[in-house]
């Protein structure tokens, strides 16, 4: 994920929502070319912070209010003494409104302009004043020439509210896009900033209100809601007189032959996240071993369903799939375990039995895929998933009546209704096997202490974040039990366990 200040607002917006929330501010009094003004200072004010000494700047234009914020950007620099320069990718005359006379601002104030040419000689700080929240379809020429000549130039990138060519409704490269150093964005987030490729592009992320009233900017609608520990639910701290009944028993099912570890590490995940009782119901094989590693769990030997409803009677979740496999004995504890009323988390296995039609989908539940899965239970393609990831998790919470976490860089949480979360934290030493096991088996235990299930999965989804982040330390080579000890330090620092 980009590098994020924990001070970063809330609301993630479509591109359209950001465009109307400009336009209620100008409606409210403040003049475009004065938001452009404010824009262009809060860019100055960061490319001077991380760049003081540079005393050179390159800006690169189009022809939309983005190159009208690289011109006032230029003159900035220009004014402080810098060597400035705008190459200009669409003829200065194609300019028109805020941005033109923004254009005007920058040749009264000297700045040396020339249109861009393939062999232009880029100095100093690089602005990417090319395209912003106006793009449409893929990066059109010579757009998209100057962008990887820019990206093979080695040069530090200012990117100017966002990445040029990376969509801010989907973050997917469209084409081609701009990776930036730093990136500074106006007056609302925009989603884009935060999934499918965007961490590849956008650096350290800051951004800047341009003084927008708290109150226009609070009615306007966003697309989703990035997690932050202070949004989270929490989970309530124990009375003196508690006992394990009160807070869930969990059951875990999976673990077929050969995928014994999964299962475990989701009751182990469950167990370290504060649930009352986790049980594990397994294949024989695996017991001793589970045992020998966490004795605390109640692991039983499932070799057909016919225990199965007695065991989830007695639970209050189900986490069904880690190891599951999609062989007889997988399939009928899955149908066996659908059939019971208790709230479920699916993964895995599970997943891909749901995708093939085997199985009906339980009263409640939440899934957790991966991509792949992700693609399995909407029949397409792991491109189009991954093209636009919040549509594809709305899209799987809406067909499955679920709460959905479509996991990956940027984890989402989508429930039917169309409410949406984004997780921003994580690492990329989490791509390793058996994190999501991890997972399932956290929000199951969230679920099981009272979360309302969205609650549960949107809590579980960044401590598992934040747990793999904090793990990561040490760099690649990271094992999922690695998380687990971290889970326990962060929920208690998140829900202390006593008032
Ligand atoms: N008053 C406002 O609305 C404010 C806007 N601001 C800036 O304005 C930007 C949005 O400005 P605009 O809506 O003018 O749009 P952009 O500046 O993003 O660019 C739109 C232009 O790009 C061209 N274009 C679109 N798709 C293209 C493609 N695929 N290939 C090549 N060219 C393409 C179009 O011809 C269009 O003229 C924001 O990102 C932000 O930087 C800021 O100045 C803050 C205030
Ligand atoms: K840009």
């Amino acid at each position: 994920m980009p590098s994020v200040a924990d001070d970063l607002p809330l609301p993630l917006y479509s591109a359209a929502q950001v465009r109307e929330l400009d336009a209620r501010l100008i409606a409210a009094g403040t003049p475009g070319f004065e938001l452009m003004q404010r824009a262009a200072h809060a860019a100055w004010r960061a490319l001077r912070q991380r760049w003081p000494e540079a005393g050179a700047l390159t800006v690169l234009v189009g022809h939309g209010n983005n190159a009208g914020d690289g011109y006032l950007i230029a003159a900035l620099a220009q004014r402080a003494g810098w060597r400035v320069q705008v190459l200009t990718l669409a003829e200065p005359a194609r300019l028109a409104g805020d941005a033109a006379q923004a254009h005007a601002a920058a040749l009264a104030a000297g700045v040396a302009m020339q249109a861009w040419r393939e062999c232009a000689a880029l100095d100093g700080v690089v602005v990417d004043a090319l395209l912003g929240t106006g793009l449409s379809g893929p990066v059109r020429e010579p757009y998209a020439q100057a962008i990887r000549l820019l990206n093979g130039s080695g040069r530090p990138v200012l990117a100017v509210d966002i990445p040029s060519g990376l969509c801010a409704d989907t973050g997917r490269e469209l084409g081609v896009a701009v990776r930036a150093s730093l990136t500074v964005s106006f007056v609302g987030l925009k989603l884009g900033l935060f999934c499918g490729v965007a961490a590849d592009c956008v650096g350290e992320l800051r951004f800047d209100d341009l003084q927008a009233e708290p109150a226009l900017v609070a009615a306007q609608p966003a697309r989703a809601q990035r997690l932050a520990a202070t949004g989270l639910a929490r989970l309530p701290a124990r009375v003196r007189s508690a006992h394990k009944g009160q807070f869930g028993h969990v059951l875990v099912i999976g673990g077929d032959r050969g995928f014994g570890g999964a299962a475990l590490l989701s009751a182990q995940s469950a167990l370290r996240a504060g649930a009352g009782l986790v049980s594990l119901a397994t294949r024989g094989e695996h017991v001793a071993a589970a045992l020998a590693r966490q004795p605390e769990l109640m692991v039983q030997a499932l070799a057909s369903t016919y225990q199965l409803p007695g065991l989830a009677e007695r639970a209050d979740v189900l986490v069904v799939g880690p190891g599951l496999g999609q062989a007889a004995w997988g399939r009928s504890l899955l149908s066996a375990a659908a059939a019971s009323v208790r709230p479920q988390v699916w993964d895995a296995d599970a997943l891909n039995l749901l995708a093939s039609g085997q199985v009906g989908a339980p009263a409640e539940l939440i899934l957790t895929p991966h991509p792949g899965e992700a693609a399995r239970l909407l029949g397409c393609t792991v491109a189009e998933v991954e093209c636009d990831r919040p549509a594809a998790a709305l899209a799987l919470a809406a067909r499955y009546a679920a709460v959905v976490v479509l996991k990956g860089a940027g984890s989402l949480v989508a429930t039917p209704d169309g409410r949406l979360a984004l997780c921003d934290r994580g690492h990329p030493a989490m791509a390793s096997a058996g994190l999501g096991d991890v997972l399932a088996g956290l929000i199951g235990a969230l679920r099981g202490q009272g979360l309302p299930a969205f609650d549960a999965a949107t809590l579980g989804v960044w401590m598992h974040a934040c747990a793999g982040e904090r793990a990561a330390q040490a760099g690649r080579g990271l094992a999922a039990s690695d998380l687990i000890p971290h889970i326990r330090d962060l929920l208690e620092s998140h829900s202390p366990c006593l008032a």
